[in-house]
């Protein structure tokens, strides 16, 4: 049975969810998708998993460092992994389907694929209740494509025979391995060997450069740190050149060399986390002239480039989130999400004779352009020390010809560290553009360091100039009195 929306979203993860619901909230009427569960890769196997598993640790370790608190021990691991499968919904996803309901968006199950502009063929999955057979949904007005990313596999010999874990298994363990190693010194690397260390395994990280490189040195310097301190066997400047496991389900072996030799680290279980690709592959984009081997590429209105326009050259394919190749974190994709509904609701109007957008050159910075994505992004990775940043790391900004001032402070020495615990540490910088005196990066590394990234986040998006930051005081004794620090040290 063939079925006619106003607009048509392919991937129902938190990006698709927030782009149907922008544009149905205008009146067009809205499907998506799905093939697996709603709510997508980070409600199931990324952030709510991830960061339910690492939590238990935090709580441990700020104990452990608050004087008059008594040591917890060790944790008690399947009461975490139940906590997470709470937090998870035991796979369940009617709570965001009733979601969807709720904003009136319709939800259609199965695998979707354009098949021409504006067409979606949508093919249950075999056997299951939705399996009326493979149909076809036309798009009135606009098609978003919100098919999320998946992980890479690099092309070690025996790595794809050994059967390993990626980020899906270790955010879904039913078990915690009496060892694991991790390949990939990324973020996904650094928050399972924290937790899985927390949990008990025996954890070996192999990274074939500095950890979180594509953070500022002092922060990827103090997670390497901390780690060891953890009991993590952190491996730098290694590669993994091979892997074996003679049984399934049995030991791995992965030979890894470095500098100054090779060695094999055998293991219960073996972790990839080098990286994920956009997915491309099977949302049938060739049949509308793209590429399906490379990210969608998107203007800042989240319209496709290269794809064919509607009538009056309105664009009537979108995408955003990890599939675009923007910025592959869950807040940045709705944010991308709730600027790709807002366009088609503008263009297409309830009545689909819809509105004019303001010309390209006076978008940026209004609900029409995800502008934030290139100087204003913003991450929190929940390591311990947590590292959290907006903006372009120091080298960044240099490359990119910004005239800018780091900042640092080290935070314990800030009245708040000493009465959140003695041993408090960490540091904080942020990049000052000397020619316009504003703030257009900051770097926070220490123990509930993401909490104080949003203060930064606005003084960036704002453009708030330092001397009117001075005015912005902090409140006494909080570890965001760093702000104070900033200014005194730039010479306010
Ligand atoms: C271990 C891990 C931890 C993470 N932690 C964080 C974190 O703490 N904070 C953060 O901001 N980001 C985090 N991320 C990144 C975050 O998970 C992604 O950026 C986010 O999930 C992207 O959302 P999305 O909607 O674009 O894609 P996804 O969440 O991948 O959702 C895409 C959806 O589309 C569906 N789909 C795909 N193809 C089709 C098709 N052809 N037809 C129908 N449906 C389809 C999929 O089934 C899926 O439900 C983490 C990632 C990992 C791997
Ligand atoms: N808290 C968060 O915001 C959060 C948490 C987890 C994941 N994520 C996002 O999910 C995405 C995936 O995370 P990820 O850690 O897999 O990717 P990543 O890009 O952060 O890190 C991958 C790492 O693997 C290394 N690598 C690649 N190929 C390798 C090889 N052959 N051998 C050894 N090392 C190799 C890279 O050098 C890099 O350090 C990222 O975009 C990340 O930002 C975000």
């Amino acid at each position: 049975m063939d079925q006619t929306y106003d607009v048509i979203v392919i991937g129902a993860g938190p990006v698709g969810e927030n782009a149907a619901g922008r544009a149905s909230a205008t009146g067009l009427s809205v499907a998506v998708v799905e093939a697996e569960l709603v709510g997508g890769e980070c409600s199931y196997w990324a952030c709510i998993p991830s960061k339910t598993l690492l939590r238990p640790g935090a709580v441990r370790a700020a104990a452990r460092a608050t004087p008059g608190v008594a040591d917890p021990g060790p944790l008690d691991a399947a009461a975490v992994l139940a906590w997470r499968d709470r937090m998870t919904g035991e796979g369940d996803d009617s709570g965001q389907e009733k979601w969807l309901e709720s904003v009136g968006v319709a939800l259609v199950r199965g695998h979707g694929r354009l098949v021409g502009e504006r067409k979606v063929e949508v093919t249950p999955e075999p056997g299951s209740v939705d399996d009326g057979g493979t149909h076809l949904l036309h798009a009135r007005c606009a098609v978003i494509v919100a098919t999320g990313s998946a992980p890479v596999l690099p092309p070690v010999p025996g790595l794809a025979a050994a059967n390993p874990w990626t980020s899906r298994e270790a955010t879904a363990a039913e078990q915690v391995p009496e060892s694991l190693v991790i390949l990939g010194g990324g973020v996904v690397g650094c928050e399972m060997a924290t937790a899985y260390a927390d949990l008990g395994s025996r954890v070996t990280l192999v990274a074939r450069s500095g950890l979180l490189s594509g953070a500022e040195r002092f922060a990827g310097d103090a997670v390497t740190d901390a780690l060891r301190e953890a009991g993590v066997d952190v491996r730098l400047g290694a590669e993994v050149t091979e892997v074996s496991r003679p049984e399934v389900g049995g030991p791995v072996t992965v030979t890894v060399e470095d500098g100054r030799g090779t060695e094999q680290v055998t293991a219960a279980e073996l972790l990839v986390a080098t990286g994920r690709r956009p997915r491309t592959g099977d949302a049938g984009l060739d049949t509308v002239g793209l590429a399906t081997d490379a990210p969608l590429t998107t203007d800042d209105s989240m319209a496709v480039e290269g794809a064919s326009r509607a009538a009056g050259g309105r664009p009537w394919l979108f995408a955003c989130g990890d599939v675009t190749g923007r910025v592959a974190m869950t807040h940045q994709g709705k944010y991308e999400g709730r600027v790709a509904g807002d366009v088609v609701a503008t263009l297409y109007g309830p009545d689909n004779g819809g509105s004019e957008l303001p010309p390209p050159g006076s978008r940026a910075w209004t609900r029409y352009a995800a502008t934030a994505d290139h100087g204003a992004q913003t991450q929190v990775v929940f390591t311990r020390p947590q590292v959290a940043s907006v903006g372009p790391t120091e080298a960044e900004a240099r490359d990119a010809g910004l005239p800018v001032r780091a900042v640092a402070y080290d935070l314990s020495a800030v009245a708040g560290a000493g009465v959140t615990s003695p041993e408090y540490g960490g540091r904080a910088q942020v990049l000052v553009d000397t020619e316009r005196e504003v703030i257009v990066g900051a770097t926070f590394v220490g123990p509930d360091a993401g909490e104080m990234l949003h203060a930064a986040t606005i003084a960036v998006v704002g453009e708030v100039p330092l001397g009117r930051l001075w005015h912005a005081v902090p409140a006494f004794p909080t570890v965001s009195e760093v702000w104070l620090r900033f200014g005194e040290e730039y010479g306010l």
